[in-house]
């Protein structure tokens, strides 16, 4: 399956600095064989759009839950798309434990934008809390729940095709504490395996299960190497385009390793 990196800007950037960063990313290498993406914070989407290579396709942080309308403050996944956002990432955990967003909150968004045709990047992952508590797969496989089993029209295979599972635990976030490689590829064996038990063998075997967490250019090829390591989501070191580029990258580790 085709590695993918998303590069997560967070509330990050001024004009100035996003203009750096497209500049940047519009002169870095990437090997061919990648999907990438970045999510810029939604008022910088626009100037990304119009300044970045189409190589590189724009992903909303989150979404509003339906059609647009009387939601003071919210952006609807139809104005994401007529602005040329191909991706929505939901369930950040900072969207879940710092906003307060709940699994259903997050599940209802998720069906709401692959309804819409644009893709999402749904994120999982447990505290440190609950990975001490021996939690850690029983708090991913709910929140897999949250995302696809209420919904059986989600299991249809086409839906599955527009889903990008980032496990990110949240101890390893922007705390320069990455999950070793070992830890994460348990991780994501598990979340597999749960596909293929919950929804089927086929989406289990195509959907890419990428890693989040202080990803960084040192640390990118060591990951990668692991089977079900499938790309990254990275937060920090994707507001450094040659750094970004190196995590993108990545990808040829995992040839050598395959
Ligand atoms: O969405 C990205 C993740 O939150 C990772 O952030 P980080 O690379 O700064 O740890």
């Amino acid at each position: 399956m085709q590695f993918f990196v998303g590069g997560n800007w967070k509330c990050n950037g001024t004009k100035e600095s996003i203009s750096k960063l497209v500049s940047d990313l519009n002169s870095v290498k990437l090997e061919s064989d990648v999907d990438v993406v970045v999510a810029p914070p939604f008022i910088y989407i626009d100037q990304v759009k119009n300044s970045l290579t189409d190589r590189i396709e724009i992903s909303a942080q989150n979404s509003w839950i339906g059609k647009g309308g009387a939601f003071t403050g919210e952006i609807s996944v139809e104005q994401l798309k007529d602005i040329g956002c191909k991706w929505v990432i939901l369930g950040h955990s900072e969207r879940r434990h710092v906003i307060g967003e709940d699994d259903q909150f997050i599940g209802k968004k998720a069906a709401y934008t692959l309804s819409q045709g644009l893709g999402v990047i749904a994120c999982i992952g447990e505290l440190l809390k609950e990975r001490e508590e021996g939690k850690t797969f029983d708090v991913c496989f709910q929140q897999m729940k949250a995302f696809a089993g209420k919904l059986p029209w989600l299991y249809a295979v086409p839906s599955w095709d527009n889903v990008v599972i980032a496990y990110e635990p949240v101890w390893a976030i922007g705390t320069g504490k990455v999950a070793t490689p070992q830890q994460a590829q348990e991780v994501h064996v598990a979340v597999r395996d749960w596909l293929k038990k919950n929804v089927s063998a086929e989406v289990a075997s195509k959907t890419r299960i990428i890693y989040g967490g202080s990803v960084n250019g040192g640390n990118c090829a060591e990951l990668a190497k692991e089977e079900d390591i499938d790309g990254f989501l990275v937060g920090g070191a994707s507001l450094k385009g040659p750094e970004f580029a190196t995590i993108v990258n990545a990808v040829t580790s995992k040839k050598v390793a395959a």
